[in-house]
């Protein structure tokens, strides 16, 4: 199977656009960056691919709220092309803004006719949260996270914090399999507690998929993991490779 496209999505403001290709690259895939304002001129544009990924950054600079301008353009404008490219078994990523992007759009199944069944709001800090923390992956159908079990990665967001319409609704997509990443404390414990969940996350969330597996948002930078020498001990021995250059590889790996 030759190298799947990826394309990468990008906007005023989102700034991770470039390291995202990298990372999909280093994993074997061909990348192509095309502007909102292009595809927006032309949704087919999508069909040429099989990976849409939604990089980190500020989109549109988190007016509104992170995410926000940016998931109402793809949800208003680019809606029967991002279902068509769904159902055709393709695969969406959203990194940090791009997954807060993708709880707006209605791709991540997170709504019902009541609106949305969770979202992504303010840290409980009240700041900017940037550092590196543990998570443990779900065992489930998450395209991206096969092959995972205990990672670490850096995360750098104001508005990272999952909350869910209620614990039912919670328990619920919890038992669905599609609360797929979850912080733990440095020591692989739960629950983390901060900072080692940096937002306050319910559960201590950290990524969500559809329930497919193929869609999938998580507020961590697995595109700032895909070289030993990203990690802040390198230098100390014992870092083998990055992790994150694993959730790129699922990706490639899935369409060989
Ligand atoms: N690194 C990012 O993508 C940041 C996302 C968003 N701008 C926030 O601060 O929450």
């Amino acid at each position: 199977m030759t190298a799947p496209n990826v394309l990468v999505l990008r906007s005023p403001g989102a700034n991770c656009d470039v390291e995202s290709a990298y990372a999909f690259e280093l994993a074997g895939a061909k990348t192509e960056s095309i502007h909102i304002r292009r595809l927006l001129e032309n949704p087919s544009l999508v069909d040429d691919f099989q990976i849409l990924c939604l990089p980190g950054g500020f989109s549109y600079g988190d007016d509104v709220s992170a995410g926000r301008v940016l998931g109402n353009e793809v949800r208003l404008h680019l809606a029967d092309a991002c279902n068509r490219f769904k159902e055709a078994g393709k695969l969406v990523l959203g990194i940090c803004n791009g997954f807060q992007v993708l709880m707006k759009t209605g791709l991540l199944d997170v709504d019902d006719d009541q609106g949305p069944l969770a979202t992504l709001t303010l840290n409980d800090s009240g700041h900017f949260e940037a550092r590196w923390v543990r998570m443990a992956v779900e065992p489930g159908e998450c395209v991206f996270l096969q092959g995972l079990s205990d990672i670490e990665l850096p995360v750098a967001h104001a508005e990272g914090k999952f909350v869910a319409r209620d614990q039912a609704v919670f328990d619920q997509l919890a038992s669905a399999g599609r609360l797929v990443l979850r912080y733990t404390a440095a020591d692989g414990s739960s629950p983390a507690g901060y900072p080692a969940n940096p937002n306050g996350a319910m559960g201590d969330v950290a990524g969500v998929c559809d329930s497919t597996g193929r869609v999938f948002g998580l507020m961590p930078h697995p595109e700032r993991f895909v070289e030993h020498t990203q990690h802040p001990r390198w230098t100390r021995g014992g870092i083998d490779g990055g992790v994150g250059l694993k959730v790129f590889e699922n990706a490639v790996g899935y369409f060989r």
